[in-house]
């Protein structure tokens, strides 16, 4: 039995190496849609087991949609891994980096390379796809003259192309964060020490900085903060936050504390940060029905 994992884009994208981080060893039927939109929705409609989707890339920044995406499609995280992402430029054999008039890719991607593009190609056409290797393919698929794709090494290889330059992300260190998400409304992992919230204060002084100091006084560390417009109400905003404990009953008690004390407050999902790129546990359950 195979598990059915959506994702952004085709075999060999940088989805698709995520999946294999968190995969690697388990009967994966990858499900490819052409936008973050149909990845949420095919896990919602009960069509794959789970999908994965970058959230945040170290040079590009937070990828704003997929938040709303998760809190509108009732999902729940529940794992992570981190992907080190390094780009190439590459189009058809017998291209040099003066026959090439066009540069396609995810626009994530061409966010992270956009000093090289002014640098070294500011007379190209920049043109944004839906994911890195679906332009890639497009070009060997079309034969298309003078185009080229940014994209990983394993990109190239799997559709032959050729290399015409590497390293192009803007900082060296590049790295993505990518969420599993699910239905689920198991019982969390018990090694969970992460989780990921939303709040909605209301407009009083002080009320965030509240917020704050509870998660001081119960030793939550707070790991990232992202505020989102409510689109209903003009200026009013929603929080979403990444936190880190080590004491599941404090952080039970936070949760407590929280829901009378904001407008609005949702649990996200709670699991066990995954900087070291652990393979996920998720798949038993689906495998053997654990
Ligand atoms: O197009 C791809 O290959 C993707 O997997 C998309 C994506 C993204 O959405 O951020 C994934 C990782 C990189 O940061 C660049 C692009």
């Amino acid at each position: 039995m195979s598990i059915k994992i959506a994702i952004q884009g085709i075999e060999s994208s940088f989805h698709h190496l995520a999946v294999q981080k968190l995969f690697p060893n388990n009967n994966v039927t990858l499900m490819p849609c052409d936008s973050f939109n149909k990845v949420t929705g095919t896990i919602a409609n009960l069509s794959a087991d789970f999908g994965v989707i970058a959230i945040e890339n170290s040079i590009a920044g937070s990828i704003l949609p997929n938040y709303t995406l998760i809190d509108r499609e009732n999902l729940q995280i529940l794992d992570e891994v981190f992907l080190n992402i390094d780009m190439y430029l590459m189009a058809l054999e017998g291209e040099t980096l003066h026959t090439i008039n066009e540069i396609h890719s995810h626009p994530v991607a061409l966010q992270q390379c956009k000093d090289y593009l002014m640098r070294v190609q500011p007379h190209c056409k920049i043109v944004e796809g839906k994911d890195t290797a679906s332009e890639a393919k497009k070009i060997r698929d079309g034969n298309l003259k003078g185009v080229a794709a940014i994209a990983g090494k394993q990109v190239a290889e799997r559709y032959g192309l050729q290399i015409l330059d590497s390293h192009l992300q803007s900082i060296k260190v590049d790295k993505t964060r990518f969420v599993v998400l699910g239905r689920s409304t198991e019982a969390s992992p018990i090694a969970a020490n992460k989780a990921s919230l939303k709040f909605i204060l209301d407009h009083e002084v002080g009320s965030l900085s509240n917020v704050l100091q509870l998660l001081q006084t119960f030793k939550i560390n707070l790991t990232k903060i992202q505020s989102l417009p409510i689109p209903e109400k003009p200026w009013q905003y929603a929080f979403f936050v990444d936190v880190l404990f080590e004491d599941r009953t404090f952080f039970s008690e936070v949760i407590t504390i929280l829901k009378k004390t904001v407008e609005e407050l949702k649990v996200l999902g709670i699991y066990k940060q995954n900087l070291e790129n652990t393979p996920s546990n998720l798949a038993k359950h689906i495998v053997h029905g654990e």
